[in-house]
């Protein structure tokens, strides 16, 4: 079994850099944590960066998650290529630019890139945006499933993810207490679905609503209650078509023995209990 600990970064390729970059700063709220050849890196807590973006094909997007030893990133690259998986070790530099101390990296069943790392850095410093987003961290991942059930499997059986609820046959899964760190919905082909981040509260929701739309930026679902975590969230649209989602009051599961997941309608009220409906191709039918 291939124990991950938590998602740690999303890597972003964009033809469009600058662009990118204003959209993470001036209206995400990321911070720049660091700026070289060709890649940008942003804070949104205190690990040493959650995002990055860099010159490249928007198709290019790498999720990833932090392992516990470098004997356990070894084993996994060993369960990953007896399931027949290619698995590529990063180079010195690209640990280095990375920021962590070892990595591999390879595709999951939708061929989705992913990356398993090993002592990502924290910077020690705290985060603070140009733009007061209330962001308090950068929290989970949907990413595109060409088959729910097989990936689902992966996560879950080859991986120690554990299903919290589904929507439909969409997989909510936690890795800890948190309701879910990744979470899987359907789409023809591979890809980042969304990214959230956490914000502070209720105001912080509703000030980005106003703040986003003032902006012209697209917002596609929300703002709305999330039925399944109960969490307050908002979605809209940044560079190269990208989901970005706020929320916040995220529940945690803490009775892990007793939970049994649960089962919500893949309709607009499987995802929202206010009555929003999402404009947002992989959840809607
Ligand atoms: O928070 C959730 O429960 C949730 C449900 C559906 C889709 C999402 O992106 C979510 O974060
Ligand atoms: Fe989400």
């Amino acid at each position: 079994m291939i124990e991950l600990k938590d998602v740690v970064y999303c890597r972003l390729g964009t033809r469009d850099l600058e662009g990118a970059v204003w959209f993470a700063q001036n209206i995400l709220g990321l911070e720049v944590s660091e700026n070289r050849k060709g890649a940008v890196h942003f804070k949104s807590d205190s690990r040493d960066h959650t995002l990055c973006y860099f010159e490249g094909d928007p198709e290019d997007q790498v999720t990833a998650f932090e392992l516990g030893s470098s004997a356990d990133l070894h084993a996994a690259a060993a369960t990953l290529e007896t399931l027949q998986q290619k698995v590529y070790y990063g180079t010195r530099e690209e640990c280095e630019a990375r920021h962590v101390r070892e990595f591999i990296r390879f595709s999951d069943p939708t061929g989705n890139s992913i990356e398993f790392v090993v002592r990502p850095a924290i910077s020690g410093q705290r985060y603070h945006g140009t733009r007061d987003a209330g962001i308090t961290g950068f929290s989970h991942v949907g990413l595109c499933s060409s088959d729910l059930e097989r990936d689902e499997k992966f996560w879950t059986r080859v991986c120690n993810a554990r299903v919290s609820d589904r929507i439909g046959d969409a997989p909510l899964m936690r890795l800890g207490s948190i309701h879910h760190t990744i979470a899987l919905f359907p789409y023809h082909k591979a890809g980042i679905q969304h990214i959230n981040h956490q914000v502070e509260s209720t105001d912080d929701i509703q000030r980005s609503t106003n703040f986003i739309r003032d902006r012209q930026i697209n917002i596609t679902f929300g703002p709305g209650r999330h039925p399944t975590s109960s969490a307050q969230f908002l979605y809209f649209s940044g560079p190269d078509g990208m989901t970005f989602e706020y929320s916040t009051g995220v529940c945690e599961i803490h009775d892990e023995p007793l939970w049994r997941d649960r089962q919500f309608a893949f309709e607009p009220v499987g995802f929202c209990q206010w009555g929003a409906k999402p404009n947002i191709a992989a959840f809607e039918d």
